[in-house]
């Protein structure tokens, strides 16, 4: 029998080991590429910078480019959106997908639509999410994509239009094995609703494309409460090994969306105290902690109706509204950005070592500045990268999957507990790969574990 050569990364054979990789010859060549698209250079830079050690004494991953050909989409999908509106105007949006790399699985990953959308935005999603998937262990490949369309003021009328015109290209290019896209910023279960009932009669199959479906249609319980819930659950793990717990601490949370609301629900459960929320309008601060009957006022005001949090001030007392002001300069012991890319910024990163925080865990898709990151490292503050501690969403979309694949139904409480072992073993990679005397480096972790996965399956197919 010939013996076949191992391709794990992590363990390299003595003639593949060298070290003459030249990273900055390596980001040199993305920038150039990637002109201007400042989010997707940001992630792409967060990431190689901490694999530099890895690829440097492992031959095969210089020669094959794995790291730099990661950074190039398989295929980015770039369509016209025409739709009505109530005044019987035709309006015109652009719409994307980007399907960043299907090496472990078919490309998964949300749907957003918002008018900050652009192409960097997605190629940064897509990428980050790449690796996410990765480490969430399950055989799912990375892609995103979405819409510049802004649905504030829209009527339902005018969502269900937008999201039928939108199906109506994207269904050519997805598939329950090729690509199955969900929600993400402004894309809920009503979005998901009116663009899983176009597919369906579009393709006129019942294949599950799509996760974050309703229950009554192929949807998975959990997967609404699942990327709060497995935050939670992420940074209670990131405190267990450090000697510590969740109970009892104050906690900042920005955003009031799918998963700032779950978060702060489990958070709530666990005894500690959710202190902010926030919109694109400002931040609602109760000192004493928000109930969790004040958290489902919120998910009806904003997840139903669309509202400002300023509308609760009149509800909770003692609750007060700041306009324009993100939570980050309030005293607490944990912050949770949960809002969106960029929105913690070096200033907040100082207040929040001025006020002692412990631990800053994303919610969010790169919630934190690249200054601001630097910032938070260098302090030894807790830190974990969106791509593991958010992960539980994503996660609850392959068990969505597979619920589908074998029409089959899940139940509430043996999915909530899958959710927590996977978060676990995210935590379990993270601390193996990223572990470096009494500290954990999370983002190393995090990089260095997703990339291991996603360098086997490039290095099994070739070039
Ligand atoms: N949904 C999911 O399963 C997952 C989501 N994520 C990430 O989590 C983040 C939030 O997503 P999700 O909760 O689903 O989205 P939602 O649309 O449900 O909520 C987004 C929230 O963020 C606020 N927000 C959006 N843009 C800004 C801004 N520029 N400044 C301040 N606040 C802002 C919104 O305020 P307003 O109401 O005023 O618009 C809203 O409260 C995103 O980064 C997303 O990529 C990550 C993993 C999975
Ligand atoms: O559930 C999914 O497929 C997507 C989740 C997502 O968009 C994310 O993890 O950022």
């Amino acid at each position: 029998m010939p013996r076949i050569k191992k391709t794990k990364i992590d363990a390299p054979l003595e003639e593949n080991k060298e070290k003459a990789y030249n990273w900055s010859e390596v980001m040199d060549r993305i920038e150039s590429r990637n002109k201007g698209e400042d989010e997707f250079l940001q992630a792409v830079r967060e990431i190689g910078e901490t694999l530099t050690d890895v690829i440097e004494c492992d031959k095969r991953l210089q020669d094959a480019r794995i790291f730099e050909r990661l950074t190039v989409p398989d295929r980015i999908i770039t369509f016209r959106v025409c739709w009505e509106d109530d005044d019987g105007k035709v309006q015109i949006n652009q719409g994307w997908r980007v399907q960043n790399c299907g090496a472990i699985g078919p490309y998964k990953g949300g749907l957003r639509f918002h008018p900050s959308v652009n192409i960097s935005v997605l190629k940064f999603l897509a990428f980050e999410q790449t690796f996410k998937n990765a480490l969430t262990g399950l055989p799912m490949g990375g892609g995103k994509g979405g819409a510049d369309f802004d649905p504030s003021g829209r009527s339902n009328k005018e969502i269900m239009r937008f999201c039928q015109a939108f199906m109506d290209e994207l269904h050519r290019h997805i598939g329950p094995r090729t690509d199955v896209p969900a929600g993400d910023i402004n894309v809920g279960s009503r979005e998901i609703g009116y663009l899983y009932g176009r597919y369906q009669r579009l393709t006129n199959s019942f294949s599950g494309t799509l996760t974050g479906k309703g229950l009554s249609y192929g949807g998975s319980p959990v997967r609404v409460e699942a990327t709060g819930y497995g935050l939670i659950y992420f940074l209670s793990d990131m405190l267990d090994a450090h000697l510590d717990k969740i109970g009892g601490k104050t906690i900042l949370i920005s955003g009031a969306g799918n998963v700032a609301l779950h978060a702060a629900e489990k958070a709530i459960q666990l005894n500690a105290k959710v202190l902010t929320l926030s919109d694109s309008k400002g931040t609602l601060h109760i000192s004493t902690g928000f109930s969790a009957d004040q958290i489902d006022f919120v998910k009806e005001l904003k997840l139903r109706s669309g509202t400002s949090l300023e509308a609760c001030v009149e509800k909770f007392e003692g609750a007060k509204f700041s306009a324009g002001k993100a939570p980050w300069h309030i005293k607490a012991d944990i912050a949770l950005p949960c809002a969106t890319q960029n929105e913690l910024h070096e200033d907040h990163a100082k207040s929040l070592k001025q006020n002692g925080v412990i631990a800053v865990a994303e919610g969010a898709n790169m919630p934190c500045t690249a200054q601001a990151t630097k910032l938070i490292r260098e302090s030894k503050i807790l830190y974990a990268p969106g791509k593991a501690s958010n992960a539980g969403g994503v996660a609850l979309s392959g068990l969505e999957m597979s619920q589908n694949a074998a029409f089959g139904k899940g139940d509430f409480e043996a999915l909530d507990e899958k959710l927590k072992q996977i978060m676990g073993r995210i935590h379990d990679d993270c601390k193996t790969h990223g572990k470096n005397g009494k500290h954990i480096d999370y983002v190393k972790g995090a990089n260095q574990a997703a990339f291991s996965k996603l360098a086997d399956a490039l290095l099994a197919f070739g070039i």
